[in-house]
């Protein structure tokens, strides 16, 4: 399988008022290609960090990023990131913060009418369609990082790289924007690498959980491999035994091998 994003003994150091922190130490991993991959760990060890190091916002002290072979140098549009706080300009309509995206992307390449069909059907991909002329202040929670989601996926990115999107959203929208990423998933095969702090969102949406290490000089300390079939059904695996051997890994790491003070 084809590797698309490469970590390679990557640290990460940061100067506090206390003198030098050094919050990942010695990580590498990679991604194939199609690969929905999730990173969970307690509070503070390192998650958006790495995440920023993917995405190009930070570059590392130490260690290198290979995005399809390429150093990962800078933020790019093949490594769309989708915030939890979907980060939509407010003034815009659902229409206009998408097409902002698309347009920084597609000018050359496709002309205005070809923009806006590839806008709506970017909306219309998340169930947004019906609300392309509404403001972020007149759309729920859930809505808004639906809105997100097409901004990132408009721009035909080879990676969504998203920070705990469903972070800020109530349980059943929670399952029902999972369900919506799981499904554009499957269509479009997209790479994802997810932040999450929901073990059953891990376990339920990836092919892989990094499981990392408590900081300082955090490193993911155990990748499970979830092999359960795809499409993958919420109701039927509540009720499979394999989905709750690999909940009871994640747990066991996060609360036996790294316990965290609360
Ligand atoms: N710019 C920075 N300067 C100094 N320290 C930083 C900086 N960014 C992150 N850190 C520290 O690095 C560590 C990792 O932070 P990070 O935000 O990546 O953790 P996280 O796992 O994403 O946390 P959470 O789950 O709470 O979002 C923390 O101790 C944090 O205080």
């Amino acid at each position: 399988m084809k590797k698309i994003i490469q970590v390679q003994n990557v640290s990460q150091r940061f100067s506090t008022a206390s003198g030098e922190f050094l919050a990942l130490s010695n990580v590498s991993f990679n991604i194939a290609q199609g690969e929905t991959i999730s990173l969970i760990g307690h509070s503070g060890c390192g998650k958006s960090t790495l995440l920023n190091l993917i995405a190009g916002i930070t570059l590392p002290s130490e260690g290198g990023l290979l995005c399809d072979n390429r150093e990962i140098a800078g933020p790019g549009p093949e490594r769309a990131v989708v915030f939890q706080n979907h980060s939509l300009l407010p003034w815009m309509t659902c229409f206009e913060n998408v097409a902002l995206a698309v347009d920084q992307v597609f000018r050359r390449t496709m002309n205005r009418a070809e923009r806006r069909e590839w806008i709506i059907h970017n909306l219309e991909r998340v169930q947004m369609g019906h609300a392309i002329d509404k403001r972020p202040g007149e759309i729920s929670g859930g809505m808004k990082q639906r809105v997100g989601i097409a901004r990132a996926l408009a721009m035909k990115p080879k990676v969504l790289l998203m920070d705990e999107p469903f972070g800020a959203l109530d349980a059943l929208t929670r399952a029902h924007l999972q369900d919506a990423v799981m499904h554009i998933q499957q269509e479009l095969r997209t790479t994802i690498v997810l932040i999450t702090h929901d073990v059953d969102e891990a376990v339920l949406l990836s092919d892989r959980v990094l499981m990392m290490t408590n900081g300082p000089a955090a490193t993911v300390g155990e990748t499970l491999h979830v092999d359960l079939p795809r499409p993958r059904n919420r109701i039927e695996l509540a009720e499979d035994s394999r989905y709750h051997l690999l909940r009871q890994q994640v747990l066991r790491f996060l609360y036996e091998k790294q316990p965290k003070a609360a």
